[in-house]
């Protein structure tokens, strides 16, 4: 199943507008209110939603395919004549990484793409420069900066603008930003260096199909740059150019759906065209089904419950299982892939959002409890969430190792601090090599790794 127009009802969520202005097709959708509503809609109902955000709140034109690939042929040059010999796996900066080829599905398959990763924490402006976003480049900057100064900074001021774009929309829907998201744009400093979330820059390459055989001739062969996955964050913010690429499978029709990238005519500099996916996290602490619950009342009261009681200091949280399967959540979290033009290279930015670093999935289903976002939920299998799935490869299981079923890992990271639990993640899909993971560094050095979602 391809790319297809959905045959179902659902269709693919409206652009919502952040400028007010509209894309043009409804004005009762698009004055600030409504476009919140829409937002709101689309999240419950798709888990993910197109923004358009006029460039001048952000205060900083939107990436350009042209822009990206130049960063890339920077960063080769400067690698093909040998000054990073020693730090093969560090771009334009420290806190710049390159990372190429990346194997994204269990089975190993090499995803044909090279990526630039940068952590927010890089990306804050210290106190001796401006704080004021989005006045971001600091002044010493502006003077005639290096190649690859410049190129630092716009990956830089991309990322907090993406940041910036995570934190609105938790503004629009009145959700805490603190509980799912690590940093406030309005206080650059606090917390900024204990952030998970980090900006990759992708390089998707042109592919070619190889020629079908007879037996085939009914398959189509799909080369994908990013084999099917849920994102493990809170939010997501992707900007893709107007190549595209991008698809979410439609649980209800069965098949995958094109994320329409901007035309070229909206991908100016006028305005940054992003789409915001909802993560795992945010999906299972929004879970109207309570399955999650069930850890808390036997908490608060101690009494035997249709689950179990607390565990003892001799019995793991295992001892206390999730029984369900399914979970409904008020905000599904969407799967999507992104498959390869045979015909042209693509570029996209994928911001993810995590939770602050020393939040549980608990504390934030607790502080979530008043926050009503109406009673719709759509109800999917707790192995759909990658989050709760082990992503290691097969030939890394040691066959001792129990895998655990999605219902027992969510009840063993419900309570883990959330750098633990992505701790864990990395861990799974960390491909290959004698070196260990960096557990300071949320890249892997050698060549194939897997990408952090
Ligand atoms: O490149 C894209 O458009 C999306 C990639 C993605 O979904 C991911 O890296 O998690
Ligand atoms: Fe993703």
């Amino acid at each position: 199943m391809t790319g297809d127009r959905c045959t179902c009802t659902l269709g693919i969520p409206e652009v919502v507008d952040f400028g007010g202005t509209g894309t043009g097709s409804n004005d009762v959708e698009t004055t600030i209110h409504s476009s919140d509503l829409l937002l709101l809609r689309n999240l419950q109902q798709f888990g993910w939603c197109p923004i358009r955000i006029p460039t001048e709140q952000i205060g900083h034109p939107p990436p350009t395919q042209q822009k990206i690939l130049q960063m890339f042929r920077d960063y080769r040059r400067k690698n093909d004549s040998g000054q990073h010999i020693d730090q093969a796996c560090t771009s334009f900066s420290n806190d710049v990484k390159y990372v190429s080829a990346e194997s994204g599905s269990k089975e190993g398959t090499v995803e044909p793409k090279e990526s630039l990763e940068i952590e927010l924490s890089s990306c804050i402006p210290t106190d001796t420069e401006t704080s004021a976003f989005p006045s971001l480049l600091p002044d010493q900057y502006r003077q005639e900066p290096s190649h690859d100064d410049k190129n630092n900074i716009i990956i830089k001021t991309w990322c907090q603008a993406m940041s910036w774009i995570a934190h609105q929309v938790c503004i629009r829907l009145d959700i805490p930003p603190d509980t799912f998201l690590s940093y406030h744009s309005t206080k650059p400093s606090t917390s900024s260096s204990s952030s998970l979330d980090l900006m990759r820059v992708f390089h998707y390459y042109a592919v070619s199909v190889p020629s079908v055989n007879d037996v085939d001739n009914d398959r189509e062969r799909l080369i994908l740059g990013s084999s099917p996955h849920t994102d493990w964050g809170s939010l997501t913010i992707v900007w893709q150019d107007h190549v595209g690429g991008l698809q979410t499978y439609c649980r209800t029709c069965q098949s995958w759906i094109p994320v329409p990238p901007p035309s070229c005519d909206t991908a100016s500099e006028h305005a940054w065209n992003v789409i915001v996916h909802v993560g795992d996290m945010a999906s299972l602490v929004l879970d109207a089904s309570q399955i999650t619950s069930s850890f808390r009342s036997t908490k608060s009261n101690g009494a035997q419950s249709d689950c179990c009681t607390e565990p003892t200091a001799n019995e793991s949280i295992l001892d206390c299982p999730v029984k369900s399967e399914i979970i409904c959540s008020f905000w599904p979290s969407p799967k999507h892939r992104v498959v390869s033009s045979p015909s042209h290279e693509r570029v996209s930015l994928v911001y993810f959002a995590y939770p602050p670093v020393n939040a549980t999935l608990d504390g934030i289903h607790s502080a979530l409890h008043n926050w009503q976002p109406s009673h719709r939920s759509s109800c999917l299998p707790l192995d759909e969430y990658y989050l709760l799935q082990d992503q290691s490869s097969h030939s890394d299981n040691n066959d001792d190792d129990k895998t655990l079923s999605a219902a027992e890992m969510l009840t063993a990271i419900w309570n883990l601090p959330i750098q633990d639990i992505v701790r864990l993640k990395w861990k799974q899909v960390y491909r290959g090599g004698s070196n260990d993971v960096d557990e300071n560094s949320k890249s892997t050095s050698n060549e194939e790794s897997q990408g952090q979602r």
